[in-house]
């Protein structure tokens, strides 16, 4: 559904040249929910302008639902639907006449422009708000009639910038509820970029992390976290001369660059703790240290980023909203 080589794109601001997407490669199968994850100025959404045609790449190409985005930038905005991160709405119009509009403007006749005007409002549980307009609605409810408009012209891919930023967690529910609902009823490939690591994590089949314009990992979340990240096991100790020998015989285990002391504590990168476990309690108690307390926990999307790029992507989207 989409096949992208080399995409990049330069900004000239004054004399400066920013690099927002440098080379990248993106390959989207037909019926995928993938998912865009990286911090503020990673490139996701220049990556997701070029691909709908909104933006020409400055080099590279890319094929979206079988047309070239700069030869035929007409074909792939007939193919898709594309939800900016802001409202696509225009606030003196209701609800189902926005939606009549924008299925005019696909050459759709009056009625029927109506007809799947209501089938959208039925889908995305907006019916009881077609004659609303949409400066009344809250933050999810707009997010949804953003979706309904995106898909007037049953795009078979649907690209969304961001859809749940900004929601609280109960519009966010929901409004994942219908994306989950799209691809499962009605098979639509979708693309979406999200500052959420939870949600890239438990939503997508496929996250692809950008940083920098980068791609710097692409594959299942699950995938990505025991290749990239590994378990960690944290041990307790009662003093800080146990917790010295403790992250000794924990560096001739698994190597020093895995090893992290915090205090009293050791925290130690694993492929697989629970099976780590018993072999490092055997040698602690060898070397006489006095174990408190062993936990083990799975990684996150965001220790894959740390591990990638020695920065946290919770950090990192800290330090975009602060600039
Ligand atoms: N029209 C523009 N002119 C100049 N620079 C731009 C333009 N659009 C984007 N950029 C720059 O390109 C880089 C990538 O921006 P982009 O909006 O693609 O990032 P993003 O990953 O979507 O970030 P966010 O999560 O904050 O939306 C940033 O440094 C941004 O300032």
């Amino acid at each position: 559904m989409i096949h992208a080589r080399g995409l990049t794109r330069r900004f000239k601001v004054r004399r400066e040249t920013v690099e927002a997407v440098r080379g990248l490669d993106l390959d989207v199968a037909d019926g995928q929910l993938d998912a865009v994850l990286g911090p503020n100025g990673a490139g996701k959404s220049t990556t997701l302008r070029m691909l709908t045609s909104l933006l020409p790449p400055t080099s590279g190409t890319a094929t979206v639902a079988g047309c070239d985005v700069v030869a035929d930038p007409a074909g792939v905005r007939a193919r898709i639907g594309y939800v900016g991160q802001r409202s696509g709405a225009g606030d003196e119009y209701r609800c189902r006449d926005e939606l009549v509009t924008q299925g005019r403007c696909y050459g759709l006749t009056r009625a029927e422009a109506g007809r799947r005007a209501d089938e959208l409002l039925e889908l995305l549980d907006l019916r009881a708000l077609a004659h609303r307009g949409p400066a009344t609605l809250s933050g999810g409810q707009r997010r949804r009639l953003d979706i309904a408009i995106g898909l007037v012209n049953r795009p078979a891919l649907l690209f969304l910038d961001e859809p749940t930023t900004g929601l609280d967690p109960h519009s966010r529910a929901e409004v994942w509820r219908h994306i989950l609902r799209l691809r499962a009823e009605y098979g639509t490939t979708i693309l979406l970029t999200t500052h959420y690591l939870e949600e890239a994590d438990n939503m997508a089949e496929r996250v692809v992390v950008i940083d920098h314009g980068r791609v710097i990992a692409d594959g299942t979340s699950e995938r990505l976290k025991s290749d990239l990240a590994g378990d960690r096991l944290t041990i307790t100790t009662g003093d800080a001369a146990h917790a010295a020998t403790a992250a000794a015989v924990a560096a001739r285990l698994a190597g020093p660059d895995e090893v992290a002391r915090d205090g009293l504590d050791v925290r130690v990168r694993v492929p697989n703790a629970g099976a780590a476990v018993p072999g490092y309690l055997r040698s602690l108690d060898e070397a006489g240290v006095k174990v408190t307390a062993v936990e083990t926990a799975r990684p996150t999307l965001d220790d894959v980023f740390l591990a990638l790029t020695g920065r946290s992507l919770r950090e990192s989207e800290s330090a975009g909203a602060a600039a």
